[in-house]
């Protein structure tokens, strides 16, 4: 496990909401809490976004919630609406609850909670509107145990993607990152359009078009141990489809 960096105050202190969007996560949001709780950031809030959870996930963080009422948060949502959804929400709630900054990152582990103090460190040194925890730049790293099929999948997405829209980032379907609270309410949430995994792209499309510096740090991704992907084949087409939706909707959006 890779030590945190630790940053400067007031830094420390910064009002950071971690959304974390699960479905049948009950074997990993405890640890994934108490390595999130036990980094040196003080002012760090854990906002879960359960989907009612067939395995009892969103018990589980009321548990976990009754435990550290002033630091976790659980929006129960009614059903599996998919990823994209579960953050439109969980972000819209972190941003109206009074949140600087905004971090995303799966449940299942494979993005190291101990990244986010450098990350941190290198949204507030810059000017960037959102940093990205990268498995693509120089330094990255991906688990041996990532099966290769995904290894290919995710290779493939991103030259897709960058063919068709063009953004500038090595790691396009990255699903770790934080957010400056202003960029996101520039970028609204009401104009998504994605229900799934496609938030991700969507969201650095909409940003780099806004004009807002997109930073990629480099990170290991972890191959989950517990449970399983939640990647569908609906998923896939909607991944598929979107570049076209996007260039179509937002080709000429304005702040
Ligand atoms: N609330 C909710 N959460 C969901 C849903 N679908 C997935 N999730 C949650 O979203 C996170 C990512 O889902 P995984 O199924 O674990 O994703 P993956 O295939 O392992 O990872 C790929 O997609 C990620 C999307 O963020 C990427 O971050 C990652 O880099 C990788 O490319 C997990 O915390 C999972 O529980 C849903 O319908 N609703």
């Amino acid at each position: 496990m890779i030590e945190p960096v630790q940053l400067p105050s007031p830094w420390r202190d910064a009002r950071l909401t971690v959304v974390v969007p699960t479905y049948n996560e009950a074997g990993n949001l405890p640890a994934l809490v108490g390595r999130l709780l036990a980094l040196p950031l003080p002012g760090l809030r854990i906002l879960v976004a359960d989907d009612n959870s067939p395995d009892g996930t969103g018990e589980v963080a009321d548990k976990l919630a009754i435990e550290h009422p002033d630091r976790i948060e659980v929006v129960h949502r009614a059903g599996k609406e998919g990823l994209g959804r579960a953050y439109v929400d969980g972000i819209g709630r972190a941003l109206d609850g009074g949140a600087e900054y905004v971090a995303q990152m799966d449940a299942d582990l494979s993005h190291p909670p101990e990244a986010l103090p450098g990350m941190l460190g290198a949204l507030l040194s810059t000017q960037a509107g959102v940093v990205i925890g990268s498995r693509y730049v120089p330094g990255g790293e991906l688990d041996e145990n990532w099966p290769l099929y995904r290894r290919a999948l995710s290779g493939w997405a991103n030259l897709y993607v960058h063919t068709l829209l063009r953004v500038r980032i090595r790691d396009l379907t990255a699903g770790f990152k934080i957010w400056r609270a202003d960029a996101l309410r520039d970028i609204g949430l009401d104009r998504v359009q994605s229900n799934g995994y496609s938030f991700q792209v969507e969201m650095h499309y909409l940003a780099t078009k806004l004009g807002h510096t997109i930073l990629e740090v480099p990170i290991r991704f972890e191959e989950r141990r517990d449970g399983e992907s939640k990647m569908t084949t609906a998923t896939k087409i909607e991944s598929a489809l979107m570049p076209f939706r996007l260039r179509n909707k937002h080709r000429n959006i304005t702040h």
